[in-house]
């Protein structure tokens, strides 16, 4: 059995293990997904291939979506709907599309008229739609947020969001594990976000690749939930699939009285802490990477560079390429000096700022925003800083702030207190930075252009923020007077510091007897598709020959193959232009001669050979892959690849190929460079100079290898396994009732058979008049 480990298991080894519907004996595995998050920008191609396929949602009620990318965070008191509310064109269509696939496919959203709404990593734990012990995925690299309770938690492509919509499952491989322990008290003035900055500093971007990390040791174990979110929110930027901690004690205080969790001190509620409890890793299990940490090396971390392993402490300086061994390293670290305007040798607490954000994902929470109010109470934002911003992670964090009068604090400092989203992390709204400026940010990413094109981002904590706003630079929080009690940290964790928000009343109880029924209904009812049952679907990739574009640089993150502004789409067509945008373009529009795909040959080539390593990391967007595809590229060659836009490229009948045989690698490199042909065989699986020579043999996975020579479709297959799709939902219906839909999301299951039935689908919520929703 691939899947499973013999002897002793660790925590991912055991939440995979369960979630097991199917699995090859090439180590392809079906698992089952129990939850699924859905935003704007990477669902609307899966619904549209839904519908052309007649196919349903499987599990509505496990299914939850919301608008967060795209949402001004402008003030909403005379919100009526989002047609009026967003002004951008591409970003209301996008907000208006969501809208009507949640209608048409009667899911539960959480729109701008709801206070529920907010960023998807914050609202699933928020409302107890996270759980320990569950499989949760959406279509965003940051999913790995949800690990914090010991679920199993991943971010996945469009193709992979629609796979989930129609099968509640996904088609896989076993990852790796890997141990991160920090163990010791983190000093004062050091929270979770310098953890995790200072753990990507010492792994890089690449370390975590293929993995599942596991954060643990006792400054882990003393942390709250909002600070190990933050930390397994970068496991990403870690480059690992996911990151996990073991549930305690702490997670039960903080599912206590959320609104999907079960119910506290109820039957199931303690057959889940028991269930629950049963998953830490056992004591002499293996890991495939070890990192020890001690808590009292970590000071308060800045990133200086482009990459988020780009990190120094505040006390030090900005390096400069001598102060790296790698040649590779050195060259990136001379590109990044450029981008961001700094010379090396520079103190941090020297660099002048003109914004400062502090929201995200990664760092928008209640606990964050208390962090932040504590350090600026009664003092002033620096007169050089051009905006301070603080956008809290949902509507309900903004509340329980405002019902503290933390916003109060924030306004009378200086800072602009907005409304739940994204926002200025990645800039899909209106909140950018200009071109040049520079920002103290709690967000995740530092790439070229994430918070605006040109845009200079720094990551740090909300404490490092909250001081880098009072003056006007990069700062030492540990120079503030009372600092210290601003700071959870591991001496002094508070073991739930926010209490569950006040959440509407959930509906009636589950009537948990007919499961069962219900169960067998949703099934049948979603496999009744008009699609061919034929899994032939995708185009055939055999072999590919032309032209090969050469490319040297490592870390070639998805936001530099395709930038944010043309994520504002809900076609699949069309992407091309905006590939490798900022290299591709001028400012004024025209294009870049320097860069490869403008020179010919390469403006024709239909195959990119990358010698820098870990191509495609960072953010699952599949408009990747797609703007790759739609120039013509359809294989890429490179020593390493980012897990999601690996397995985005093989959805879309593409081939990533590895090649980690340097020599080989520089071969073919070399025919690039020469303007020479190159063959990918993928039948033979050689590599081929023009005259058929081979350069290089690979091993390519046995089952994608198949997938891709037939043009197999992964629904297609999986939809062919649906009797063991069925035993497994039976079991966990038995075993984990808690997991079909609970509290609002009861209703799906009770009335999916009403609904399905209706001719004309209305809305999923006609009849909810008491919901603050806009329908
Ligand atoms: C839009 C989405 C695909 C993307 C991600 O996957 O991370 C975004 O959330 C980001 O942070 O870049
Ligand atoms: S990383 Fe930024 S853009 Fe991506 S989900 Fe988080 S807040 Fe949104």
């Amino acid at each position: 059995m691939p899947g499973a480990v013999k002897g002793p298991r660790t925590l991912y080894d055991k939440v995979f293990e369960d979630h097991i519907v199917d699995e090859q004996d090439d180590g392809t595995i079906v698992i089952y997904i129990d939850r699924h998050l859905v935003h704007e920008v990477t669902s609307p191609q899966a619904f549209e291939g839904l519908k052309n396929a007649g196919r349903k949602v499987r599990r509505p009620d496990c299914t939850l979506a919301t608008t967060d990318h795209n949402v001004p965070t402008t003030p909403r008191k005379n919100f009526k709907n989002v047609s009026q509310f967003v002004e951008e064109d591409d970003s209301r269509l996008q907000c208006e599309t969501l809208e009507q696939n949640v209608k048409d496919f009667k899911l539960t959203y959480f729109g701008l008229g709801d206070k529920r709404q907010g960023i998807v990593h914050i609202i699933g734990p928020e409302q107890g739609f996270t759980l320990p012990a569950t499989t949760v995925v959406c279509g965003d690299s940051h999913t790995s947020t949800h690990g914090a309770f010991g679920a199993l938690a991943f971010g996945i492509g469009t193709s992979e969001v629609e796979h989930v919509l129609a099968t509640q499952t996904l088609m896989t491989q076993k990852s790796k594990n890997m141990r991160v322990q920090v163990n010791g008290d983190l000093a004062d003035g050091v929270s979770s976000k310098d953890v995790i900055l200072h753990v990507i500093g010492q792994i890089g971007t690449a370390g975590g690749t293929g993995h599942v990390i596991e954060f643990c040791g006792s400054a882990i174990r003393g942390l709250s939930m909002e600070a190990r979110m933050s930390i397994c929110n970068m496991s990403i930027e870690g480059g690992a699939r996911a990151g996990m901690v073991a549930p305690d004690e702490t997670t039960f205080e903080y599912l206590k009285g959320r609104p999907l969790a079960p119910k506290v001190d109820s039957a199931e509620w303690k057959k889940a802490c028991k269930y629950w409890l049963s998953l830490q890793s056992d004591e002499d299990a293996r890991y495939d990477i070890d990192v020890q940490i001690d808590a009292k090396d970590i000071v308060p971390t800045v990133s200086w560079g482009t990459s988020p392993q780009d990190v120094v402490p505040i006390t030090g300086v900005v390096p400069g390429p001598d102060d790296f061994e790698d040649a590779d390293k050195k060259k990136a670290c001379k590109r990044s000096l450029e981008y961001m305007g700094l010379t090396a040798g520079t103190k941090m607490t020297d660099i002048e700022l003109d914004k400062v954000f502090i929201g995200s994902c990664t760092n928008a929470r209640i606990e964050d925003l208390r962090i932040a109010a504590h350090i600026v109470k009664g003092k002033k934002v620096a007169p050089n800083l051009k905006r301070a911003m603080i956008v809290p992670g949902s509507g309900l964090v903004k509340r329980q702030a405002e019902d503290e009068g933390l916003n109060q604090i924030f306004e009378d400092a200086g800072f602009e207190w907005r409304e739940a989203g994204c926002s200025m992390c990645l800039g899909m709204n209106p909140d950018i930075l200009s071109p040049g400026e520079r920002c103290a940010s709690t967000s995740n990413r530092n790439f070229e252009g994430r918070q605006g094109a040109g845009g200079r981002t720094h990551l740090m904590s909300p404490a490092m923020a909250a001081a880098a706003a009072l003056v006007g630079k990069l700062a030492d929080v540990r120079n503030l007077s009372g600092y210290e009690q601003a700071l959870p940290s591991s001496k002094k964790a508070p073991k739930d510091v926010a209490p569950p928000p006040q959440v509407d009343e959930p509906d009636s109880d589950a009537d948990l007897d007919n499961i069962l029924d219900l169960a067998e209904d949703s099934q049948g009812n979603s496999v009744k598709s008009k699609a061919p049952s034929s899994t032939a679907g995708m185009p055939k990739f055999t072999q590919w020959k032309g032209i090969a574009a050469p490319m040297e640089q490592t870390n070639i993150d998805t936001d530099a193959i395709i930038p944010k502004q043309f994520l504002k789409t809900i076609k699949r067509a069309g992407l091309s232009k905006g590939l490798f945008h900022a290299a591709r373009f001028n400012q004024d529009g025209s294009l870049n001669k320097d860069f490869v795909l403008n020179q010919a040959p390469y403006d024709k080539a239909k195959i990119l050979v990358c010698t820098g390593r870990n191509f495609g990391c960072g953010s699952s967007r599949e408009h990747a892959p797609w703007a790759l595809l739609d120039f013509g590229i359809k294989c890429i060659i490179a020593p390493s690849f980012g897990d999601i836009f690996f397995n985005n490229t093989f959805k879309n009948g593409m081939l990533p190929l590895q090649i980690t045989d340097t020599a080989a690698l520089n071969k073919i490199a070399d025919e690039a460079k020469a303007g020479r042909e190159i063959e990918v065989d993928l039948e033979a699986q050689q590599v081929k100079d023009a005259k058929g020579v081979v350069l290089a043999e690979f091993q390519a996975e046995t089952f994608r290898r198949h997938c891709l020579i037939n043009g197999l479709d992964d629904i297609g297959i999986t939809l062919e396994k649906e009797e063991k799709i069925k035993r497994f939902e039976r079991k966990r219906t038995e075993e984990m009732p808690w997991l079909d839909g609970s509290g609002y999301l009861t209703r799906h299951r009770q009335g999916a058979v009403k609904v399905d039935a209706a001719a004309v689908p209305k809305t999923n919520r006609g009849e909810e008049k008491t919901e603050p929703l806009e329908w």
